[in-house]
């Protein structure tokens, strides 16, 4: 990437809060854009799985042929960030979801499906994440996963604790792939894209 121009970051379009991240990253300086099809993926400089419906999105992979593409480029150090949906497909592990759904493996992470209850028992919490600085983050929680193990590789961000009394962990990252359990797309607080942002131009330049 030449130094004149600004990072380009995708967003993936299939399905999702598509939106709401375009915003954000326009916010941190990037240039935004969707992300449906091979052509555009292979103009970006990073990409964002958003949150949405992770078998939806992984059946809608298959059916306009981006597995494999997406797959290869995040293989070759591509910068990818998922939340809440789009933090299960990085997983390498998902439990409770359907049988026929696919992932890409790129955090060695198991993570649980709709972990902390259904849509009713979604939820906000403040979290300080030591790698967004000392504020905390409001964090929103929609039907949303919580990371049950993680290998050794795997940098643990940030932990919520559920109603079930414990702590469980809910953002990631290794190497060029973060993930978040949380929607930072919802709120003004644009420090987890800003983060983001940072790896791709650490990657690029
Ligand atoms: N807000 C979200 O992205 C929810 C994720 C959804 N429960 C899923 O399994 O894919």
């Amino acid at each position: 990437m030449s130094a004149s121009r600004r990072p380009r970051i995708g967003v993936l379009a299939l399905q999702g809060d598509v939106a709401e991240h375009l915003r954000h990253l326009e916010t941190v300086g990037a240039e935004a854009v969707t992300v449906r099809r091979r052509s555009e993926l292979d103009s970006v400089d990073g990409l964002v799985l958003p949150g949405g419906e992770s078998t939806a999105m992984s059946r809608l992979l298959d059916v306009y042929d981006m597995y494999a593409p997406v797959s290869t480029r995040i293989a070759d150090g591509m910068p990818v960030y998922g939340s809440c949906a789009g933090m299960i497909l990085l997983a390498s592990l998902v439990l409770d979801t359907r049988p026929d759904a696919t992932w890409f493996s790129a955090i060695d992470m198991t993570v649980r499906r709709n972990a902390f209850g259904r849509q009713v028992d979604s939820f906000e919490a403040d979290l300080v994440i030591d790698a967004l600085g000392p504020d905390p983050l409001r964090t929103v929680f929609i039907r949303a996963p919580w990371v049950e193990s993680v290998g050794p590789d795997v940098d643990v961000l940030a932990g919520v604790r559920a109603s079930d009394g414990r702590e469980h962990v809910v953002a990631v990252r290794q190497g060029n792939a973060l993930a978040t359990s949380f929607h930072p797309e919802v709120t003004d607080d644009v420090r987890v894209h800003r983060y983001f942002l940072d790896m791709v131009r650490a990657a690029t330049s």
